[in-house]
């Protein structure tokens, strides 16, 4: 099986990821933005959840309506930079049960070291939807999926913003069997393992920690 890679044909995720990428763009309007593409994101990952037919009443009248046969997925954040999408996949599913992951890269080896493990209990029910809006190596993020596994989950999605093929061939190597949406697939990695074109530093443009 080969992982599945969709980047949303989508004009605003598109323009949003502009701003994202503009070296000029300040904290509060990187956050704002990262925000909104964690809901257009969380949106397209999740376009095909089971969904049940059920009856209800309009104020008009009777119908047959769909709902989601279960319930929602688990959102987990890859900190920090996944706690930007995070705030946007929370205004989609308000509901959800949020796990999160603490990881944290070496700048010289750029293995991830793990500070935060703090996940939902009804994991392996629901499922996750895994947020970090970098896949650079992809370390941190085959590192993550690992973790929700471990914890029971089987039915788990990735979602970032910028994914390099290094990271995304990587990713898909140890969880092919777990779906990546992304909003753009860049040319490659620079010599310090930073996406090229990118966004810079997520985490940092993110918090003001720059
Ligand atoms: O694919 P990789 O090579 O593992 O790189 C991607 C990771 O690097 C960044 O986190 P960072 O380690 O900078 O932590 P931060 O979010 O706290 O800044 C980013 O948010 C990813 O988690
Ligand atoms: O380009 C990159 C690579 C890793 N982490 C980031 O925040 N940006
Ligand atoms: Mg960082």
């Amino acid at each position: 099986m080969s992982t599945p890679f969709h980047i949303p044909d989508h004009a605003l995720l598109r323009a949003k990821l502009t701003r994202l990428r503009r070296r000029e763009t300040d904290t509060v309007t990187f956050r704002r933005a990262l925000a909104e593409v964690g809901a257009i994101l969380t949106s397209e990952a999740l376009r095909d959840l089971d969904e049940v037919e059920t009856g209800i009443e309009t104020p008009v009248g009777p119908m047959r309506a769909p709902a989601l046969a279960a319930p929602e997925p688990c959102l987990v954040a890859i900190l920090r930079a996944g706690l930007g999408l995070l705030e946007g996949a929370r205004m989609v599913l308000p509901e959800a049960p949020v796990g999160h992951l603490g990881l944290v890269r070496d700048e010289h080896t750029l293995r991830p070291t793990e500070y935060v493990v703090r996940l939902p209990r009804d994991l392996p029910a629901r499922g996750a939807l895994v947020l970090d809006p970098m896949l650079a190596t992809g370390g941190s993020a085959i590192q993550a999926i690992h973790r929700v596994k471990q914890a029971g989950a089987t039915l788990i999605r990735f979602a970032c913003v910028v994914a390099a093929p290094e990271g995304l061939a990587a990713f898909r190597a140890a969880h092919p069997d777990v779906p990546v949406t992304a909003g753009a697939l860049d040319e490659r990695l620079n010599e310090k393992g930073y996406i090229v074109p990118g966004l810079g530093d997520a985490g940092d443009r993110c918090f003001g920690t720059e």
